[in-house]
């Protein structure tokens, strides 16, 4: 395979077609995502790029697959969707067809059939793009910044691209760790052969052992068939191991052997394999404690430290803000066929003075939910009250106890008309909350919150006009 391998997302609520499906995917060399829900998949497909494949079962609980794919297709049209289902009746296949469906397929169905069609829609696919014209790279792929911070990790990343030495990217959650490992893998010369990334996080501790160096058919319960491990996926090119500090200590024991050997065996296999492969691993927690903690390991540590990139934090580089705003509003108008909001020059102001607890992740969802959301072509700062979260938002759900503590404040500030104004921005949250999530559709959005239309229309005016003037 040449280039990035391609992302293919499952998402189905039974668990077992999941992971099946995301093996035989995975065995085939894609990077897999599974999700349980419709609500699951859509929320990522705000928070990251999209895949280039997407599989669906139609029955799930909560939102059904044909109402994901009728949700895609506005924002994604060109993604081709393949409909899964036990039911397959008439209404069931013509309604996922005149949906938008690129393919059918019946349940239970053969993995060899499943992964074929993914083979046949990506290179369909990828022959269509290499006979386009050249398009500007997508917004996901590009670090954007002049601050003297990224001016200097630019070269930073221009000079470590080129050795094969092993990188350690550290800085807080959502400043671009990721995209900075991206972008040595894409400056350097395993450019054309595979990045494949791992977020050790987000596995659970059983399955990461062979989700690194891959099983045998039969290594344990439930290993039916052989599965090749992201090492072997990324041989040539270059691994990237996301949030690193979370590795179980077995495995780290592992993990420091692979990469001082540079072989291994699969899990329950004999084969000693040999790869090549470029390792940058990273981390928003500080190393160096967990290591005195006794969590991490110092020889690991060192070995994955040969030279280190530190993010800078967003709000420790303020002046690449608008930049970077403007380039997701861009992004978000061209997803949605429409025409690029701009901030005002107070708004602008107002996103300056903001702390990012979330950092450029948080930017980036502000600017997607201010284009599907905020009513002009210009995003004032009224469109903003609400939408800046304060670091103990950023931190933790526990909304009752944010709700007393600014309660207190404000008793203590003396204020008498604490209920009126709890309940405007307790409407307001709930209300762009459904109407993000509808993609600003009133009636549905109402539906859901259990309210009716012309309640939520009294609502939305009633929060919004006092901000307005
Ligand atoms: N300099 C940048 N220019 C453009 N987009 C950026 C930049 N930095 C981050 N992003 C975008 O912000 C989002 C978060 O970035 P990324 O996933 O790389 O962060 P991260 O540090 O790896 O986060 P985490 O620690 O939570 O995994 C991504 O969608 C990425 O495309």
């Amino acid at each position: 395979m040449t280039g990035d391998s391609a992302t293919v997302w499952v998402v189905d609520d039974d668990r077992s077609v999941r992971f099946v499906l995301a093996t035989a995917l995975s065995d085939a060399g894609y990077v897999v995502s599974g999700f349980d829900s419709a609500d699951a998949a859509l929320s990522a497909l705000d928070a990251r790029p999209a895949p280039q494949l997407l599989f669906t079962d139609v029955r799930m609980p909560g939102e059904d697959g044909l109402k994901l794919l009728e949700r895609i297709k506005q924002r994604h049209p060109e993604l081709p969707v393949v409909v899964m289902s036990a039911y397959t009746d008439v209404a069931s296949t013509a309604g996922a067809f005149r949906g938008g469906a690129y393919e059918f397929l019946s349940k239970p169905f053969d993995l060899d059939e499943a992964v074929g069609l993914a083979a046949r829609v990506l290179g369909e696919r990828a022959e269509a793009d290499a006979t386009a014209a050249p398009e500007v790279e997508p917004a996901g792929d590009v670090l954007v910044g002049d601050s003297p911070a990224m001016r200097q990790l630019f070269r930073a990343i221009g000079r470590l691209a080129q050795a094969p030495l092993s990188v350690l990217v550290t800085g807080e959650t959502g400043t671009g760790k990721e995209l900075v490992a991206r972008a040595l893998h894409r400056e350097s010369p395993r450019a054309r052969q595979p990045f494949v990334a791992l977020n050790t996080a987000a596995i659970p501790a059983e399955l990461l052992e062979s989700e690194l160096f891959g099983h045998e058919a039969g290594a344990f319960t439930g290993a039916t068939r052989r599965h090749i491990g992201r090492f072997e996926q990324a041989d040539g090119g270059t691994l990237f191991l996301d949030e690193i500090g979370d590795m179980p200590a077995s495995l780290q024991t592992r993990l420091l052997r692979v990469l001082a050997e540079g072989e291994f065996f699969r899990v329950g296999g004999r084969e000693l394999i040999r790869v090549d492969v470029r390792v940058i691993a990273a981390t928003h927690q500080h190393l160096e404690a967990l290591v005195e903690e006794g969590r991490f390991r110092a020889d690991l540590l060192h070995r994955l430290d040969v030279v280190r990139l530190r993010l800078p934090p967003l709000r420790e580089r303020r002046s690449d803000v608008p930049a970077l705003a403007e380039r997701f509003l861009h992004g978000a108008a061209e997803r949605f066929g429409a025409a690029p909001k701009r901030f005002s020059q107070a708004a602008t102001e107002r996103l300056l003075a903001h702390d990012w607890p979330g950092n450029v992740r948080e930017l980036e969802n502000l600017c997607w939910r201010l284009a599907a959301l905020a009513p002009a072509d210009t995003i004032t700062t009224s469109d903003l009250d609400g939408m800046l979260s304060s670091a103990r938002e950023a931190g933790g759900g526990d909304w009752d106890a944010a709700l007393r503590a600014w309660a207190r404040d404000q008793l203590a500030a003396g204020a008498s008309d604490l209920h009126a104004q709890a309940r405007e921005r307790f409407d307001r949250a709930l209300l762009e909350a459904a109407l993000e999530h509808t993609g600003g559709r009133r009636t549905e959005a109402a539906t859901r919150l259990g309210l009716g239309r012309n309640t939520v229309t009294r609502k939305l005016g009633a929060s919004r006009r006092p901000r307005r003037s």
